[in-house]
């Protein structure tokens, strides 16, 4: 049982001032016997945006829940501006530790106006309150909104009050759960960025869980993919997207095209030529993986494709299956000739071939990934 009650002096770090706002180390948590946060480990600087990024289930919201202080974590540390809140022996309780929770479902008290609400946070606060609460409305943009009821207001002028109320107590660690979800694809984004920009000029540091990569690529200074419990890789967004640890890493961002193939004196032979594979020992299995983005199209000239380069080796010919202008490119699905794969490729703009249309397809040599294959 853990004891509730007031840090002691020893477990505030003198460097508090270099200390990121939150640090987790090794957090686990089971539910009957069953792991579900294995061994997390992450930290946020304080102006910074980390995004645990993973699929439904993978124990992020867990994660955030024993942050928060309102589930205990069976072993590991929580640490704010280099303060123990939780060791597994003693505990800060949920509202000492100062972190704002914003979630998808957001709840405004229905019978409270605008500024009550923004108010909540602050009980306690006394004349200073009403100065607070106003420079909040200033600050998400509606001002003129204090007396309003949250049924008045549209769901983003709703987000933003909650985003407000989140923000009166001055937390220094926001923890955000799939916070922008209900709202429709044009307010989103907009309403991201700005929450984006007053966190930041709060010096806020913030934990958004998302299992929407763009989400978390638009957002995160930091990503940590999660998968089953455990982060299997962490780093700057454009870092996990081009050098993603494994096929499935590289997966949870787009669709991806495979071939499997053999290696023999580092070489892997596919039908689009020979893929050089460093590292890969004589004989074994490896996973020659691209983004349907990334493959290069062109046209049959009399059952003849292009000549092949260094750089994208061989083509190989594919039939078109089906093609569908999706916005701002096409989607192209083609069965491959002569072994059996198929591929999907998108191109910019309008490009839309019909079914049985021969094309050739080529790979790239510096877009694709090489990964063993699994066992
Ligand atoms: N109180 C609980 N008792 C038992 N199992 C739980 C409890 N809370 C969560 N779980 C289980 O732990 C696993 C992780 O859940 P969690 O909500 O952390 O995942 P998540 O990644 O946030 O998923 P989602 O994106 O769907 O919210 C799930 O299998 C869930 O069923």
């Amino acid at each position: 049982m853990m004891q509730q009650g007031a840090i002691e002096s020893e477990t505030v770090r003198s460097e508090a001032d270099e200390a990121p706002r939150l640090e987790v180390r090794h957090l686990c948590r089971r539910f009957d016997g069953r792991t579900v946060v294995d061994d997390v480990s992450l930290s946020v600087m304080p102006g910074q945006v980390t995004c645990l990024l993973g699929p439904s289930g993978c124990g992020k919201s867990t994660t955030l829940r024993m942050i928060a202080g309102v589930e205990q974590q069976d072993s590991g540390e929580i640490w704010a501006d280099g303060q123990m809140l939780c060791d597994g022996r003693r505990t800060v309780p949920p509202e000492q530790r100062r972190i704002g929770l914003m979630f998808q479902d957001f709840a405004l008290f229905p019978h409270l106006s605008v500024a009550e609400n923004v108010a909540f946070g602050l009980r306690g606060a006394g004349g200073a309150a009403g100065g607070r609460v106003d420079e909040l409305l200033c600050k998400v943009g509606l001002p003129g909104k204090r007396d309003a009821f949250p049924h008045e207001l549209s769901g983003g002028e709703q987000q933003r009050v909650a985003l407000a109320r989140a923000l009166a107590p001055s937390p220094r660690i926001m923890l955000m759960d799939e916070p922008f979800s209900g709202l429709d694809n044009r307010l989103r984004d907009g309403i991201r960025d700005e929450t984006l920009a007053l966190l930041k000029a709060e010096n806020t540091g913030v934990l958004l869980v998302t299992h929407e990569p763009e989400e978390a690529m638009r957002m995160a200074d930091e990503v940590a993919l999660m998968r089953a419990g455990r982060i299997v890789q962490k780093g700057a967004p454009y870092n996990i997207y081009n050098a993603p640890i494994d096929k499935d890493a590289l997966a949870f961002f787009s669709d991806i095209n495979l071939i499997e193939a053999k290696v023999h004196g580092a070489l892997a032979q596919t039908p689009f030529g020979e893929f050089l594979c460093p590292g890969h020992a004589d004989g074994e299995r490896v996973e020659i993986v691209i983004r349907p983005q990334h493959v290069a199209l062109d046209f049959d000239r009399d059952g003849r494709g292009p000549e092949p380069t260094m750089q994208h080796g061989c083509a190989a010919r594919g039939i078109v299956k089906r093609a569908r202008f999706l916005g701002t490119e096409s989607l192209v699905e083609f069965a491959m000739e002569g072994f059996d794969a198929e591929f999907k490729v998108l191109v910019g703009g309008v490009f839309l071939p019909p079914p049985g249309q021969p094309l050739w397809l080529t790979i790239p040599r510096n877009r694709c990934h090489i990964f063993s294959a699994a066992a």
